[in-house]
Parts: structure tokens; C-alpha cells; sequence
């Protein structure tokens, strides 16, 4: 009985063991059997070259719903290229040759009078017309030929060239040489300065202010333009012609938009913009046009809400003469004008006007324009504009 225990006892061990190995081996066999293999990794798809610069701004590329379709090829846009305005240093002595050709008339007459054996009431009356003719205007004629007279006599002046010495002084002091013309073109903190151009048509206002933008750039300034010629659509493209060449910034409305607006956005634009100069163009008016006046007010109104206008300069035509006159001053009446642009000097032979427009006004004539070329402005220097209205040679030899 005892061997029959055992015997199932060892039995049932040898059972246990041989289902112990035979579970490790199955387990151990699991575990050793390989991966089966990966699918193959499908080829990367070709990935298009980067481009490594900007196709060209000329051509277009085909469009891809008609890749049949030829290339489209549109012309180069023209870019005009930015000038470099001449430096406003010397410029008053190349255009003063240009003056005194166009003005020797005036010195001739004069000077020739001048040298008379006898200055007789006769030649004085004469000097009187000459200069009147000249447009020098009859109070200031009146005051520089007493003046004259009374020198000569003191003096007992008789020679031709203290005789033009003479002259010369007292066409300059009749130009005032102590009024300040210098144009208040920046200002001091970081706000630009605002100029306004106005005047009536055709006076040479959006002109003007290219030439004066060229010459704050010639001066390494920076310069916005704001087109508020609103009623001439060609006066904005013009502006924006002349910015063009200087590479300066112009801020237009649309064609009839409210000009104060159109001033007010430019100035805006120029405070961000953080420029020196804001140069304003205004339609032409005529002075009697009350509506057109007011709308003036109101632009320089509108605008001073940024700060106050630092240049108002009103811009007349010289060879308009004396007629200019009156319109010029109703305009100081809307708008309180700081400085004269005198235009199309070249255009006339009586300089004198310079002496009548300030007498008239008395307001400073800061610039003159002698010509339509793009550097034709210059600053107005009394002495050197008399120099050339007498012209060089003391007895007007030149023809
Ligand atoms: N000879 C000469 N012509 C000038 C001068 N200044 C301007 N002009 C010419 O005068 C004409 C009128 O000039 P604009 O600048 O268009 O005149 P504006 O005052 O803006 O004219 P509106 O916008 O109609 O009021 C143009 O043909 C200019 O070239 C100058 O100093 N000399």
C-alpha cells in the first residue's frame, strides 16, 4: 500500500514536470519567433526645388488650369529714377545771368539816363517814367527818385558808376534788406514743418511747391506733398511728378474730395511718416470768388487743428504786374500770408514788381522763379537781384 503511494506521489511530480517543461517550451518558442517583415517603405515623392530668388517682375508664370497657354509677358513697369536736385548754394548766380538778360532793358535805361551831362528836372522825370514803367510802382518810385536826388545833390555825384552805386543802394533799401526770408521749413521737435501754397490760377502754385520740394531734398530734408488741388485732376499728377523725381511721398484725394480734408490727411500722413516738411498745393481761386475764399479759411483752419501752419506763401505771377496786386492782397486778408513767390521773372522785363509787391503787401518776397526748369527757384537776395536787374556793366554796354 505504502509502494502505491509513493509510486502516485512520484507519478503525479513526473506529471507536473512534464507539463512545466512542456508549457516553458511552447512559451520559449513564442517568444524567440521572428518579426515577420515590414512592408516596404514607399518611395518619398520627389519634392519640388525651393526657389531661391523672387521670380521675375516682368513675367507671369502660365496659369495652371491652361498650361497650353504661351506666358504671359507684360511690359517693365518704369520706375523713374530719383534725381538729385542741385544744392541751392550758388544757384541765384546761374539764374541771375538768365535775370539781367531778360531785364537789361531796365538798367539800361536808367543808368544811360544817369549819365547825362545834366540831370535836369526833364531826366529826372524820365528816371520817374522808367521807373514806373519798370512796375516799381509810383509811391516807391516817388520815394527812391527824392532820395536820388537829394544824394546826387549833397553828394555832387556826376561820375557813371558812383551814379550806379547810387541807384543800386536805393533799389535795395526799397526792397527792405532787414526783413527775415528765410523759410520756415522745419521746426524745432520731431513735428514737420506745414507749408501752404496758394494763390490764383495759373500763378505757378503746384509748380512752386516741386521746386520747393526739390530744394528742401537738395538740403537733406525729407518732404510729403499733399495734393489739395482737388478741382484739377492733372494738378495732383503733377504733384505727384514732381515727388516722383525726389522720391518724396504724396498724399491726394479723389478728384473733387474736400481739400481741407485732403490737407488734413497730409499732414497726418506726414506726422507718422515723421518727414520735415509737409508742402500743401491749393487749387487756384480768384480773389473775388467768396465761396472759394472761404473754402481757403477753412483749410488752413482744418489743418492748424495739427498745430499751427508755418508758411503761408502766396504765389504771383510777375508778369501780371500791378493787376496782381489787388488780388494778392485779398488774399492776406483770408489767409495770413508769411512770404511772396514770385513767379516767371524770367517772363518779364520789369523786375521792378519785386519792390511793388512788397511795398503793396509788406510781406517778405522769400523766393523768385526764373524759369520752368526743375531748379529754377531761387532764394531772393536784394542785393543780388538789384546787382542783376542794373546788370554788370555800368552803362548797360551789353546788348
Ligand atoms: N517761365 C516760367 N514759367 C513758370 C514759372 N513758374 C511756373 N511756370 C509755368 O506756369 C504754368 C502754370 O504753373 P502751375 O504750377 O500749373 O500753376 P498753378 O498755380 O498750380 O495753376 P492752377 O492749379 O490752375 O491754379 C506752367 O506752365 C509752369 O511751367 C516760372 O518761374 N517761369
Amino acid at each position: 500500500m505504502d509502494n502505491i503511494v509513493v509510486m502516485a506521489v512520484v507519478a503525479a511530480v513526473l506529471l507536473l514536470l512534464l507539463v512545466g517543461l512542456t508549457v516553458g517550451a511552447v512559451v520559449t518558442r513564442r517568444g524567440r519567433r521572428p518579426a515577420p517583415p515590414l512592408p516596404p517603405i514607399p518611395p518619398a515623392p520627389p519634392v519640388p526645388p525651393v526657389p531661391t530668388s523672387p521670380p521675375p517682375t516682368d513675367l507671369v508664370a502660365p496659369p495652371a488650369q491652361a498650361p497650353t497657354a504661351p506666358p504671359v509677358q507684360l511690359p517693365p513697369v518704369e520706375v523713374p529714377p530719383v534725381e538729385r536736385p542741385e544744392p541751392t548754394a550758388g544757384r541765384l548766380v546761374r539764374l541771375r545771368a538768365r535775370l539781367s538778360r531778360s531785364q537789361n532793358v531796365f538798367g539800361k535805361s536808367l543808368l544811360s539816363l544817369l549819365s547825362r551831362d545834366h540831370l535836369d528836372e526833364e531826366v529826372w522825370e524820365e528816371i520817374e517814367d522808367s521807373l514806373i514803367g519798370a512796375d516799381v510802382g509810383v509811391e516807391a518810385t516817388r520815394v527812391i527818385v527824392d532820395r536820388l536826388r537829394e544824394r546826387t545833390a549833397v553828394l555832387g555825384t556826376r561820375s557813371a558808376s558812383e551814379l550806379r552805386g547810387l541807384l543800386a543802394e536805393e533799389l535795395v533799401s526799397a526792397l527792405d534788406p532787414t526783413l527775415d526770408r528765410s523759410l520756415r521749413a522745419t521746426r524745432p521737435g520731431n513735428t514737420p514743418a506745414v507749408l501752404l501754397m496758394v494763390g490764383v490760377n495759373g500763378a505757378g502754385k503746384t509748380t512752386t511747391c516741386g521746386k520747393v520740394a526739390r530744394v528742401l531734398v537738395a538740403d537733406g530734408r525729407t518732404v510729403l506733398l499733399g495734393a489739395a488741388d482737388t478741382f484739377r485732376a492733372a494738378a495732383a499728377e503733377q504733384l505727384t511728378t514732381w515727388a516722383s523725381r525726389v522720391g518724396a511721398e504724396v498724399v491726394r484725394g479723389r478728384e473733387g474730395a474736400d481739400p481741407a480734408s485732403v490737407a488734413f490727411d497730409a499732414v497726418q500722413r506726414g506726422i507718422e511718416a515723421s518727414v520735415d516738411t509737409v508742402l500743401i498745393d491749393t487749387a487756384g481761386r480768384l480773389q473775388n470768388k467768396v465761396g472759394l475764399m472761404d473754402e481757403l479759411g477753412k483749410i488752413k483752419r482744418v489743418v492748424s487743428r495739427h498745430g499751427p501752419v508755418d508758411e503761408t506763401l502766396l504765389v504771383l505771377d510777375a508778369t501780371t504786374g500791378q493787376n496782381g496786386l489787388e488780388q494778392a492782397r485779398v488774399f492776406t486778408e483770408v489767409v495770413d500770408v508769411t512770404g511772396v513767390v514770385l513767379t516767371k521773372l524770367d517772363g518779364t522785363a520789369k523786375g521792378g514788381i519785386v519792390i511793388a509787391v512788397q511795398r503793396k503787401l509788406g510781406i517778405p518776397v522769400k523766393l523768385v522763379g526764373l524759369g520752368e526748369g526743375p531748379d529754377d527757384l531761387a532764394p531772393f537776395d536784394p542785393a543780388q537781384f538789384v546787382d542783376a536787374l542794373l546788370g554788370t556793366e555800368p552803362l548797360g554796354i551789353d546788348a
